[in-house]
Parts: structure tokens; sequence; C-alpha cells
């Protein structure tokens, strides 16, 4: 047996989402978000679901909290709620909500775990979006105030901070594919609302090397495309749908600039940027850490007029998860070496990594054997990557808790811990048992 050994101060956690666990939507001062108008608009989310209730975690935090202390995490990546700071997104602040988050990081800090914070995660308040949202720059000096605040208030309790989280799902999932919030359909609106966010990544950034105290980056997801074969019509292929996720968001942020390969395609497409002056030099201000966000990979061949990249992702077979993802951790480590090479040795948290597999709770247990293997194959990939020389400080897996996965509602299990979502009981699942103790050892065998 061979045994997986990690660096001894690599920090272990785990991640969530404030719309996705708290509920407690319409509780202490918080104003509606984009997802609460989504979720509740028929044919959105399946099943119906929607964030009302969650996990309850608004109300059962402290419980939440001692489970990670008995997992044994060192750091725990959650959300604020933009609304319940903010309820009309700018003005007037929520001194309700204010005062839930500073009770929730001293519990977590009396715990002896790191906060790790998501400014946004995805639940613009619906009040700017019904002004245009991402699409108005006035959302951009909004989220730069929100920012602000948030580095004010909480300066010397959080030191981590992450502006915004996946912006390929917020700008291009949701604006262009149309399967999130607020669920447009719009290749120019998407690849606008793309710069906008990341303009206002550049402003939190340039707030916060006034304001703040710590670490600050962005964390976004990346999908690994594997060419068919090595014709160079696939390979092209397979890049131009890799760097949709990565070079679009890391170049402008590390580079300064927008890789010209996809600004010609999409001007092939009718698409342009509009970038003012100054935009550029915002965006691409230092940053301390990075968040990786990573799944899975697929197939791609070339198809000519397929998809927006002529790009044919195909199912060759791989095992898949309970939400039909393919298992490919090989794509884990690919991503995380062409990291290093085109942006350098900028410490990296993977914020996100995990399986979704559905296992219900029988006799008081969830054997979740499958989610098991899933870690062990990517932090395989993971180790490969460290010991190749990639900077990776920590890994967060997604997630803690069983939650609501957006538009597949609560079907769509990724927890550690077994949610009942009628009686919002926790049960640790085997995969939290594997977790915790190979969290203690720092190592486990393969
Ligand atoms: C119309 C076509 O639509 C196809 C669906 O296309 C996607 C792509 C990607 C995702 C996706 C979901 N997640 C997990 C979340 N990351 C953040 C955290 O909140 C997790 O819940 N990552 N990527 C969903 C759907």
């Amino acid at each position: 047996m061979a045994i997986i050994k990690f660096p001894e101060h690599f920090k272990w956690g785990a991640a969530t989402a404030a719309y996705q666990i708290e509920g407690a939507v319409k509780e202490g001062g918080r104003g509606e978000s984009i997802w609460d108008r989504f979720s509740h608009t028929p044919g959105k989310v399946i099943n119906g679901d929607n964030g009302d209730i969650a996990c309850d975690s608004y109300h059962l935090y402290r419980e939440d909290i001692a489970l990670m202390k008995d997992l044994g995490i060192s750091v725990y990546r959650f959300s604020i709620s933009w609304p319940r700071i903010f309820p009309e997104g700018i003005g007037k602040v929520n001194e309700e909500g204010v005062k839930y988050y500073h009770d929730f990081v001293d519990e977590l800090l009396h715990n002896g775990i790191e906060p790790m914070c998501t400014l946004y995660h995805w639940d613009l308040p619906q009040a700017l979006q019904d002004k245009g949202g991402w699409a108005n720059r006035e959302t951009i000096e909004a989220f730069g105030q929100y920012a602000s605040f948030m580095f004010q208030e909480f300066k010397g309790k959080i030191s981590k901070w992450l502006t915004i989280n996946e912006p390929w799902c917020v700008s291009f999932l949701s604006n262009y594919l149309g399967a999130h919030a607020p669920g447009n359909k719009d290749l120019q609106l998407a690849t606008t609302i793309s710069h906008h966010l990341l303009v206002a990544h550049g402003l939190a950034v340039s707030q916060f090397r006034k304001i703040g105290e710590g670490e600050i980056g962005f964390a976004p997801n990346l999908e690994w495309l594997e060419p068919f074969s090595n014709k160079e019509e696939d390979i092209q292929a397979c890049n131009r749908g890799i760097a949709w996720f990565i070079e679009w968001f890391m170049d402008p942020v590390f580079h300064g600039k927008y890789p010209e390969f996809l600004l010609d395609w999409f001007k092939d497409k009718g698409v342009t940027l509009s970038i003012d002056e100054g935009d550029m030099e915002q965006i691409s201000q230092p940053i301390d850490i990075l968040g990786i966000n990573y799944y899975t990979g697929s197939v791609g061949r070339y198809k000519e007029g397929e998809g927006l990249f002529d790009l044919e992702p195909i199912d060759i077979g791989y095992a898949k998860t309970d939400i039909g993802w393919n298992i490919y951790p090989e794509g884990f480590y690919k991503a995380l070496h062409k990291l290093k090479v085109q942006y350098g040795d900028i410490p990296i948290y993977i914020t996100e990594n995990g399986a979704c597999y559905n296992d219900e709770v029988e006799n008081g247990e969830v054997k979740d054997t499958r989610r098991i293997e899933y870690l062990k194959q990517h932090l395989i990939s993971l180790k490969r990557a460290i010991d190749s020389g990639v900077n990776i400080q920590g890994y967060l897996t997604w997630s803690l808790l069983d939650n609501f996965e957006w538009a597949e509602g609560y079907d769509m299990r990724f927890g550690l811990i077994h949610i009942n979502f009628k009686t919002l009981a926790r049960t640790k699942k085997d995969s939290y048992f594997w977790y915790k103790q190979m969290i203690g050892n720092t190592w486990f065998e393969r």
C-alpha cells in the first residue's frame, strides 16, 4: 500500500456558502437576493427547491462549528450574504446582519478555526439587480463599498478574503447559458459582466490595501478538457474550452490583459468588450492568494459549429458522480500544473473540490464510500502537483454540509455531513470520519 503524505503545515478545511446553508431569508433584517427571486420562479430549480430554510445554519451555526472542531479542520470557508449587510445593496447598513457575522466569526475563532471569507458567492442584492446588476458599472462601486465596510468591520478577525467566487459561473453560466440566477442567455451581456466582475475584484483589492489586514484573492473554477486525439483541431478546441475558465479570468488578473485569441473568437461572434481607462490596471493589482475550485474534466474534440468554441465534449465512459460529472482526477493535476507554468508561484488554496453522491442515512450511518474514493483520487493528484512544485497551501473540500446545490436543489448532496432537510438533523457520513483521520495523520493509505 502507498502512503500519501502531505506537508506538516498544510491547511485542511471545508467550504460552504451563505445562500446554500443559512436559510432565515426573511430574518435578521436581510434583504432579497437574486437567488431568492430565481429560486421562487417556477421552473428554475429542480423540485421547486429554494434557500428559504436550507440547512438553517443561520440558527444552527454553533452546532456546525462544533462539528468542524470535531472534524479537526483548521480553516473554514464561508460566504457573507451581501443583502444581510446591505439589504438594498448600498446605503443603510443592517446592524443585525453585521452582529450575526460577528457572532459567527467569534465562534469560529473561539474554536481555533481560521475564517476564510468569500465576499461574493452569487447572492447579489435584488435591489442592485433591479438596476441592471453586474451589467451596470454602478454595481462595481456598490461592491467596493460593501467590501470596504467588511474589511474595516472584521479587521483583526478575518485575515483571508476572497472577492468573487467562480466568476465564470456568475457571468457565463448565469447570463449566457441561463442555468443560474438571474438566468439570462446573452453572450454579450455575459462577457460584459465577466469584465465588470474583474473590475469589482480589483476595486476590492485596492480598498483592501488601504483598509484591510491579511491576504486577499479570488476563486475561479476550472474544468479540464482532454483532447480526444492528438489532431491539432482537437487540441485547439480544448484549449479554447479551458481558456474560457482559466485564461479569460486569470490573464487579466495576473498579466493585465485578456487572452487575444479569445477576444478575437468573441469578436467573430459579434461580442466586444468595453474597457474603461484604468480598468486593466485595477484588475491586475497583485493578489496574495488564489482559490481554485475543481470538480471534473471531460474529453473534447473539434466539431464545427458546436457550442461556443466548435468544441464537442464526448463521453468515452469515465465513471461519473451522481450529478453526472466525470470523475477525472488527472485533470486536477494538469490544471494545477498549467497554473504554475502560466501564473507562477502564487500561493494556492483548493477552495472547492468534492463529489456529489446522494447516499442516505441507514441505521444512523451514511456509507458514502464513493466519496472517499473520489477524495483519495483527487488528493493523489493534488500531492503530485505539490511534489512537482505547485505552491499549494491548503485544501478545503466542498462541502462541510449537504446543501442547496443551486438549480439542482437539495437532491444533489456534496457534504461530509448529511442533512435531513425536513428535521435539519446532521449525520456524519463515513467520509467525515475518513477526512477526520486523514487530517489528524496528514496522510492516508492508498
Ligand atoms: C445550460 C447548461 O448548464 C449546464 C450546467 O453547467 C454547470 C456548470 C458548473 C456548475 C458548477 C456547480 N458547482 C458547484 C458549486 N461551486 C460553488 C459552490 O456553490 C458549489 O455549489 N461548480 N460548478 C453547475 C452547472
